[in-house]
């Protein structure tokens, strides 16, 4: 990447979920280690599913250390087909034995106000987070990338990128026609560790534009903003498009 991020390339996607999969299990490890707890938050789309199977799988990390947080999230209910809370329940939460007090869905009830539910959930973050410079620290997060270059509900033109002061925000998004809760770009900036996962061709061309770089003038996209030298890009050779 342009921006100095480490980029590891995997020849499939299956080799893809398996490299993050070994990376993840060894964040947790010096986590655990140096704290005592792992704090990872979650990428919504479809892309982790693969992932969080893997995830799923692994009997060599101490769950009970493990706490769950979301990277963003859809107003909708947990039981909603969009949940990113119940993507993850589904292919990860359910068959790995992390205390249900250690998992933070964003929303629990969308009767709530989505402005209501971001300042819930970044209370819940300052209090449970280790604080550095007044933000929660987060030892892991996993992103994925839209080909809009979004990535978690940072999407372009929309004014959740100029929230500087909060961890957390709800945003309308026009484009979907719908509102989302996200992690904003300073909590970001201060995760230990971002790892973005990016799988298959229809990912190429935003990916072919991030090698560039913006063009003379041209903002940046929302995902340039959130990475950089700490972030780790773990792609598979068909969104690299060298399949
Ligand atoms: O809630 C979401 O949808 C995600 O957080 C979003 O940022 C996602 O990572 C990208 O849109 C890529 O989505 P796919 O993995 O489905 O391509």
């Amino acid at each position: 990447m342009k921006d100095g991020a480490r980029c590891h390339t995997l020849a499939d996607a299956d080799r893809l979920y398996a490299a993050v999969a070994d990376r993840v299990i060894a964040l947790a490890e010096s986590a655990v280690a140096a704290r005592g707890r792992f704090h990872l938050a979650l990428a919504g789309g479809n892309t982790p599913r693969r992932l969080y199977e893997r995830l799923a799988a692994r009997d060599d990390t101490d769950w009970n250390r493990w706490e769950i947080w979301f990277g963003d999230e859809r107003c909708v209910a947990p039981e909603h087909q969009d949940s990113n809370y119940r993507m993850a329940r589904e292919t990860l939460l359910a068959h790995v034995p992390i205390p249900a007090s250690q998992v933070h869905p964003m929303i629990a009830d969308p009767a709530i106000a989505p402005e209501r539910a971001a300042a819930d959930y970044a209370d819940a973050l300052s209090a449970h987070l280790p604080q550095q410079a007044g933000w929660p620290i987060l030892d892991a997060v996993l992103l994925g990338l839209g080909p809009d270059g979004h990535t978690a509900s940072l999407f372009p033109g929309t004014p959740i990128l100029d929230v500087l002061d909060t961890p957390v925000a709800a945003v309308h998004v026009p484009r979907l026609s719908a509102w989302r809760i996200s992690l904003t770009l300073p909590v970001l900036a201060h995760a230990r560790h971002l790892l973005f996962v990016v799988e298959g061709a229809g990912k190429s061309d935003v990916l072919a534009r991030l090698a560039r770089g913006p063009a003379a003038g041209e903002p940046p996209l929302p995902v340039e903003r959130v990475s950089g030298p700490r972030a780790e890009w773990y792609l598979d050779a068909a969104a690299r498009g060298s399949a």
